[in-house]
């Protein structure tokens, strides 16, 4: 409590109608204490805080204008947030934001009516405030009835497919739905592509008009003071590039640029917006990433999710870490390939420093390529990459990778090109939630014919599949990694392909065989050491490959031992669901083998730590060792009392 801000006015909101009662001047007071709590609360919470910064006015205005719930205000990605929380009646949990039982770091219908959509992943939302606006115009029900349709959208998400493919809806169709780009120059890293250069253009060379000519245009929406020309008014419409080619050729009026921090532009423009739009307006504002707060304005990829921080230093409070994350094991690995392979190059969908590659940027830029919010473009652009006789590593977390899916199938495993998918944040992640989570890949991609997939139990397996993975040539290929730190292990300096389709024994046992695939071995080891006190020493093994599965170990392992258990940090479907399979098909159940899988459980799990996940999941090594008891009959004293 002690070094809060002091928030006199901002202390009087507790929804976003309380706003109406200020006047302009005090708006600008209240973006200013709605800036010093989002600090100040990031600061105790981590999470991210530059997007917040660099929409606090924006949020002011959006909410002091327009009359949410009512009116959908549908926030892409969602991450910029925090203001929008603390000034829609959740000020009071903000501090318990990505943490267990606390808010979400990202807009979420359960927890608010003012969500109206839930987001996290990019470009969305305004296919879904077109929904909105549809279903108000068709009459479509809900509690507080449909009041205007509003996306705000970063100029970062505003590079992905979805984005046009629902402009090009929304201007077909002529509603009234309005879209504000939040063009900050930035995604969680610069900007790349031609769209990003194109908006810059919009801004910097775009011929003036005049107010005549404007008023016949966009400007007309604008309030009497301004077209008057008043000398404020002037200068503002001299500002106010009328290009906008693009999307007005797409059917929306094209308003802006106005600058997103002044609210003696937001405020008229929005209220002129409020009364007098008719059909899709696109409202181009300038903002800057991390606004106000020094240490995120001169960083903004620092700043875009941060631990948390002291505020007068911005210094980050981050624990010295074990051991090497393995996006670095991943980078420096595949570095290492490349050294001695020119055909070996390097794909992420806007994700250079959480994938590594910014690493391997450095070392070959002509080998990188950063695609933008893309990951269905990135996918295909592997894919002719490996058509074109290059080594393709299409590196992407596993959650973003579900937005490439039909990309996977139909550009990459029909057609069995040698794509590299490197697939990132496999598994829980922790505070993103259940958005994030790398939950599916092995279900999704064990399922398609052709495709090998690999987990790593830890740093030094992961170096050898990127070796695998480079040495493989006959067919689309991937492996998984977690998010966080390997655990210690001594790591080679260059990785030596695997075996395709071969596990590895780590323990033999007997009575009860561990089948691991990915990180959990770790748990599974430490669950085999407290079974020893038992006198139970389990057999545990190391799959590696979920497909092609290693049938001859699997086999052998149900062969000798009673019972047999597969571990894995993927939902159903995945590689137990094959194991399973397979044994059925073999006729090993008949034997009477007494088989377990442990999976993801079938839910959404919400942030928390990741220990927190991992214990709802029921994915420890206490989870681990109850499981072997139950399969071996024994139930623990614990358990037999409840
Ligand atoms: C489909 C998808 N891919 C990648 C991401 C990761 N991601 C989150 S925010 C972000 C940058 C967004 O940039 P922008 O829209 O400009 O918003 P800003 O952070 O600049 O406010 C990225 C790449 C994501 N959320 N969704
Ligand atoms: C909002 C978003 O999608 C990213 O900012 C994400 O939170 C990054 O996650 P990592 O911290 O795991 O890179
Ligand atoms: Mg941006």
């Amino acid at each position: 409590m002690t070094n809060r801000p002091k928030t006199p006015l901002l202390d009087r909101v507790n929804t976003p109608a309380d706003l109406k009662a200020f006047s302009d001047m005090e708006l600008r007071q209240v973006a200013d204490e709605l800036r010093a709590e989002t600090i100040s609360a990031v600061s105790e919470t981590g999470g991210h805080l530059g997007a917040g910064l660099g929409v606090v006015e924006l949020t002011v205005a959006l909410h002091s204008v327009f009359d949410a719930p009512r009116d959908k205000i549908v926030w892409d990605v969602s991450h910029q947030t925090y203001p929008h929380k603390i000034l829609t009646g959740r000020r009071d949990r903000i501090r318990t934001i990505r943490q267990k039982d606390g808010l979400s770091g990202f807009t979420k219908r359960s927890e608010s009516p003012y969500d109206p959509f839930g987001a996290a992943h990019s470009s969305t939302s305004i296919s879904a405030a077109l929904g909105f606006a549809v279903a108000r115009d068709l009459g479509g029900d809900s509690d507080t009835g449909h009041g205007d349709a509003i996306a705000v959208i970063g100029d970062g998400a505003m590079s992905a497919g979805m984005a046009y493919e629902a402009m090009n809806n929304a201007g077909h169709m002529g509603k009234r739905m309005i879209i504000i780009l939040n063009d900050n120059e930035m995604s969680i890293a610069p900007p790349t592509g031609a769209m990003s250069s194109y908006l810059s253009r919009l801004y910097t060379e775009a011929p003036f008009h005049t107010l005549k000519d404007a008023a016949k245009g966009a400007v007309s929406f604008l309030p009497e003071p301004f077209r008057e020309g008043a000398k404020r008014a002037k200068e503002m419409i001299k500002g106010m590039a009328m290009g906008g080619t693009l999307f007005e050729e797409l059917g929306f009026s094209y308003l802006g640029p106005i600058d997103g921090h002044d609210m003696t532009q937001l405020l008229p423009v929005l209220r002129a917006i409020k009364a007098r739009a008719h059909g899709p307006i696109l409202l181009h504002v300038l903002t800057k990433k991390g606004k106000g707060y020094e240490h995120a304005e001169t960083r903004p990829d620092r700043g875009h999710a941060t631990a948390k921080f002291d505020v007068a230093s911005g210094e980050q409070k981050k624990s010295t870490p074990n051991a090497p994350a393995y996006t670095k094991v991943f980078a420096n690995a595949l570095i290492r390939e490349a050294e001695e392979d020119s055909r070996i190059c390097a794909v992420t969908a806007a994700m250079p420093d959480g994938t590594g590659l910014d690493l391997f940027d450095k070392k070959f830029p002509s080998r990188c390529f950063d695609v933008g919010i893309a990951e269905q473009h990135a996918v295909t652009f592997s894919a002719g990459l490996a058509a074109g006789g290059m080594k393709p590593f299409a590196a992407i977390y596993s959650t973003f990778l579900q937005r490439g899916y039909d990309q996977v199938v139909h550009d990459v495993a029909i057609q069995r090109l040698p794509v590299r998918f490197a697939i990132d944040r496999a598994g829980l992640v922790g505070a993103d939630g259940a958005t994030h989570a790398g939950s599916y890949d092995v279900a999704y991609l064990t399922n398609l014919p052709g495709f090998t997939v690999m987990a790593a139990a830890d740093e030094a397996e992961l170096v050898h599949m990127v070796a695998t993975a480079a040495a493989h040539d006959e067919g689309p290929i991937a492996f998984r990694y977690p998010r966080g730190e390997g655990v210690g292990v001594e790591m080679p300096e260059r990785g030596t392909p695997l075996q395709i389709g071969k596990g590895r024994t780590i323990q033999k046992g007997s009575g009860v065989a561990i089948l691991s695939f990915g990180t959990r071995l770790k748990e599974v080891q430490e669950a085999a050491e407290k079974l020893e006190a038992r006198g139970i020493r389990p057999t545990i093994a190391d799959a590696r490959f979920a497909k092609p599965l290693d049938r001859e170990l699997i086999l052998q392992l149900a062969e000798e031992h009673d019972g047999l258990i597969t571990v894995e940090e993927g939902a159903v479907g995945g590689f137990g669901s094959h194991v399973a399979q397979l044994l059925a098909e073999e006729g090993v159940f008949d034997a009477g083998l007494r088989y377990r899988s442990m999976v993801l459980p079938d839910i959404f799990i919400d942030q928390a730590s990741p220990e927190d996940m991992y214990a709802v999941a029921k994915l420890n090594a206490e989870d681990i060792e109850a499981k072997v008891l139950d399969v071996m009959g024994i139930a623990r004293m614990s358990e037999r009392r409840a």
